[in-house]
């Protein structure tokens, strides 16, 4: 399928790279981008052959500086409403795709490109990225999850110094608070991205799956439905071929071969 504002990419055959590709305009988010995430994930989650997926912005200095503010000063209330709650349709269908996801952050990552970060499982950073949630001093609070997400992944109190005072961090900070896994230099971020994607990509995809669900819905419950569900989910690892497998090579002191059933 052609896309005009993303590029799509599988290395490594098993490894999916989104591409968020508005240069001229830091990657901001517009109505198409939206459409075209939703497209491209859906293409994924239907690939069988995807065990991990990468999501990055083109060029060298952001990965997203949010949503595209000129389309933002044509909304009325009920179109910002409608706005949100297509960006929130993407970011829904991102956050469960049954295969973990890698947001590399090329430099700024910024209102809804921050909060398109937090949809993805792990969170790499270039040592120039920076991130924030500044959409307050365009009067107005974020719409894409980042008052739940970045509190969640932050805490509160951290959540609400960025969001009241649209304060950005360098990635080093971010690092520290939790925001992201790992900072590395922006040369070598696609490199270990694609080094991680490879590492994960080596394990069984409905075992991934299985683990990336008890993580994601088990936190939104409470600890007893919690370790419940993860008891289903460790179960459900036992319905699969691979943990014959898995627990076969083991023993035989060798390198599973996963065939993803
Ligand atoms: C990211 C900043 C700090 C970079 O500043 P600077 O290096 O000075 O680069 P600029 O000249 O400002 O930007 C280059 C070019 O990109 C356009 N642009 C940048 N961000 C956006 C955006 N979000 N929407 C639309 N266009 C954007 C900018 O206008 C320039 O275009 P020219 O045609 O060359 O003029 C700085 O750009 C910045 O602060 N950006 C806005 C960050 C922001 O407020 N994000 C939140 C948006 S609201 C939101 O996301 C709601 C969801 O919760």
């Amino acid at each position: 399928m052609g896309y005009s504002v993303i590029d799509y990419q599988i290395v490594q055959d098993h490894i999916a790279v989104v591409t968020l590709s508005r240069p001229e305009s830091l990657n901001a988010l517009n109505r198409q981008m939206f459409i075209e995430l939703g497209l491209v994930f859906s293409e994924i989650e239907r690939d069988n052959r995807i065990k991990a997926v990468i999501l990055t912005g083109s060029g060298s200095k952001a990965f997203s500086a949010g949503a595209d503010v000129s389309e933002l000063q044509r909304l009325s209330a009920m179109e910002a409403r409608n706005f949100a709650l297509a960006a929130y349709r993407t970011q829904d269908q991102i956050c469960s795709l049954p295969v973990p996801t890698i947001a590399a952050l090329n430099g700024y990552a910024l209102g809804g490109g921050c909060e398109l970060a937090m949809c993805c499982d792990l969170r790499l950073a270039s040592e120039n990225a920076r991130l924030g949630q500044p959409e307050i001093n365009l009067g107005i609070i974020p719409g894409g999850g980042g008052t739940q997400r970045l509190a969640r992944l932050v805490g509160v109190s951290r959540a609400k110094e960025l969001i009241f005072t649209g304060k950005i961090i360098p990635a080093r900070v971010a690092y520290e608070w939790g925001l992201v896994n790992r900072v590395v230099p922006l040369e070598e971020l696609m490199e270990t991205a694609i080094k991680l994607a490879g590492e994960i990509a080596t394990k069984s995809r409905p075992v991934l799956a299985l683990a990336k669900s008890a993580i994601d819905r088990g936190s939104d419950m409470d600890l007893t439905h919690a370790l419940h569900y993860e008891i289903e989910c460790f179960a459900g690892c036992f319905a699969t071929e691979d943990h014959h497998e898995g627990i076969k090579a083991f023993l035989e002191k060798r390198v599973p071969r996963y065939t993803d059933r």
